[in-house]
Order: structure tokens, then sequence, then C-alpha cells
């Protein structure tokens, strides 16, 4: 979802989060680190920090879901999407789903990075669109280059600086 120039964003200092669902192929501590540390890439960035809680409704709801799920982007089995969220807003707006049929990793075995696709989809939920930069983490296709040392673009920081970091008048 590229949205346009004058995109929603958070205008709040903190923006909570809620994990609602897991998957099998990760141990569930893991993807409660994996998703803050995927938020701390994107926060060391701008004023605004992220706040987990743990029941009732965050502005960011995160979860794992196959096929059909409740919104209109059901997802499509193994391959293909891997994963959706929307831009900042009410409701569903920041919510961020990752298609359960994937076969997920912590970046140790085969399969799809976890954090590589969760830093793309808070990108989305914080208001980015698509990149054409291959090296840009909001690249549209999934790669993963060296998970190794996985870190923002210089695009990706200037980006979401643009959209959350006011440049105050001389
Ligand atoms: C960038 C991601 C983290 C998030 C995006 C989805 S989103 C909404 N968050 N921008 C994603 O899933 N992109 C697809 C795009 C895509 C690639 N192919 C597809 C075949 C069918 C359907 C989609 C695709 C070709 C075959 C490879 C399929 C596996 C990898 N899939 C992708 O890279
Ligand atoms: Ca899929
Ligand atoms: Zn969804
Ligand atoms: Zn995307």
């Amino acid at each position: 979802y590229s949205p346009s120039r004058n995109t929603p964003k958070w205008t709040s200092q903190v923006v909570t989060y809620r994990i609602g669902s897991y998957t099998r192929d990760i141990p569930r501590v893991t993807v409660n680190q994996l998703v803050a540390k995927a938020f701390n890439m994107w926060s060391k960035e701008i004023p605004l920090s992220f706040r987990r809680v743990t029941m009732g409704t965050a502005d960011i709801m995160i979860g794992f879901a196959r096929g059909a799920h409740g919104d209109f982007y059901p997802f499509d089995g193994p391959g293909g999407t891997l994963a959706h969220a929307f831009q900042p807003g009410p409701g569903l707006g920041g919510d961020a789903h990752f298609d359960q049929d994937e076969h997920w990793t912590d970046g140790k075995g085969i399969g799809v990075n976890f954090l590589v696709v969760a830093t793309h989809e808070l990108g989305h939920s914080l208001g980015l669109g698509h990149s054409s930069d291959p090296n840009s983490v909001m690249y549209p296709t999934y790669g993963v280059g060296d998970a190794e040392n996985f870190e923002l673009s210089p695009g990706d920081i200037r980006e979401i600086q643009e959209l959350y970091v006011q440049i105050l008048p001389e």
C-alpha cells in the first residue's frame, strides 16, 4: 500500500501495540523480541516511542492469520503475499497481519525471515509506501540480503524522518 504524499501519520508521542496471535514456527518470546527489534529499527530514527500492551485494544494490532481473516485482504497460502499492514489510523489502521501459511524463521533456519518482514510491515504501519531501491526495507518484494546485520537503508531513514521529524523553519 503506497499511500499518497499527504500520508496519515501517528500524531501521539507513544503508539501502543499488541501481539494477538503467533506462529508455530518461532517461540512466542522470540516473536515478541523480534517485533520489539523491528519497532526499534524505526523508533531510533524518529521522536516516537512504542509500548507493548497485553490486553485491550492497541493502536497497532499484530497477528498471524491464514486465508480469509476478517479484512478485505485474504492471504494466499504459502508463498505469494507474505504479510500486509494498514497505514496509520483508527481501527484497522496500523495493524499488521502475517500469513500463517509461510514458514517463518528467526533468521537461523531456512524460511521467511520474520524480522525482515516485520520491519517492512511496520514501515507501512507508520505510513511509508514502497521504495524502488532494492536495498530498501520498503522494496515491494522480499529479499533477505544479509539478514545477519540487517538494517534500514539511508533511503528508509530519510523517508521516515521526512514523515516524523519536523524540520523547524530557519
Ligand atoms: C516485501 C514483503 C515483506 C511484503 C510484501 C507484501 S506488502 C502488501 N506488505 N507490501 C510481499 O509479500 N511481497 C511479495 C510480492 C510477490 C512476489 N511474488 C509474488 C507472487 C504472488 C503474489 C505476490 C508476490 C513472486 C514469488 C515470490 C513470493 C514470495 C515473496 N513475496 C513477495 O515478495
Ligand atoms: Ca502467502
Ligand atoms: Zn489482514
Ligand atoms: Zn509492502
